[in-house]
């Protein structure tokens, strides 16, 4: 069964229309990258799938884990288990990280009828993934992505990811903005959350990500659709050709 089923997915941002009949299977297991010119509407379909306000779904379906994903709220998508790793990571001045995480956390455990980890047992619990991201106490402490450089930012976005374990990971250029070596701790971070009951989504522009975290599947979004998929090879292809062939054929 897919985890994830996109069909003809048509959505517009202002009075623009940026989905132009999107269609997507992801199934378990899997890892897909798309790639694809600016302005193509990926972030679009990031949005989409997460329910941003503005990003208006005009047509066809999504379905997550079996139930309708545009039914759900944007906290109900969440809960279900949908992350969206943000290709501009939001500052949240006044709430520490741990805060943060901690209610994140609890709010899914409680939807799906779980006991909530008190303070204690989630601290321990976040500094076990967050060293593994090369991340300190300090950093926890600190209110989300405040004054963080934007690797770090990126690196706090993988840390709700791991700690919120999502069954369908969107990374939205999580690789933008990271040194060499922080581009490895964070693909290192995604490929721990790799599992075959997960799939991963990832947004990228370039083929150096997808050396670290290798993909099963690639497609290119050109113009509000997916004009062509293959395996990893096709990311090396569009590196030498760029996109040219799919924007005039878009
Ligand atoms: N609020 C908005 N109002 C009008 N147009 C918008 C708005 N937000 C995005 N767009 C337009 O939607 C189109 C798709 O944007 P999107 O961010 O999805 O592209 P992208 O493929 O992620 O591009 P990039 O590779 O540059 O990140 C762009 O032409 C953008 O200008």
């Amino acid at each position: 069964m897919s985890l994830l089923e996109i069909k003809d997915l048509q959505a517009t941002v202002g009075e623009k229309q940026i989905l132009k009949g999107l269609n997507l299977t992801l199934r378990p297991g899997e890892v897909h990258a798309i790639m694809g010119p600016n302005g193509a509407g990926k972030s679009t379909l990031g949005y989409s799938l997460a329910g941003r306000d503005g990003y208006e779904v005009t047509g066809g379906s999504v379905t997550f884990d079996g139930k309708d994903l545009l039914e759900m709220d944007p906290s109900e998508r969440a809960n279900e288990g949908l992350f969206l790793a943000f290709q501009y990571p939001v500052e949240i001045p006044g709430v520490a990280g741990t805060t943060f995480l901690k209610h994140a956390l609890n709010a899914k455990r409680r939807h799906h009828g779980e006991e909530e980890l008190d303070g204690l047992e989630f601290v321990k619990f976040l500094r076990g993934k967050a060293k593994e991201l090369g991340m300190n106490d300090e950093m926890l402490k600190r209110p989300v992505n405040v004054g963080f450089s934007g690797g770090e930012k990126k690196r706090n976005e993988t840390l709700q990811m791991s700690v919120l374990e999502p069954k369908l990971a969107v990374l939205d250029e999580t690789d933008s903005g990271l040194d060499i070596d922080a581009l490895r701790v964070v693909a290192d971070g995604v490929n721990r959350l790799r599992s075959p009951d997960r799939a991963i989504l990832v947004i990228t522009h370039y083929q150096r990500l997808l050396d670290y975290l290798v993909p099963d599947f690639v497609h290119v979004l050109a113009d509000g659709k997916i004009v062509k998929s293959g395996d990893k090879s096709l990311a090396l292809e569009l590196e030498e050709k760029g996109y040219a062939e799919f924007v005039s054929a878009a």
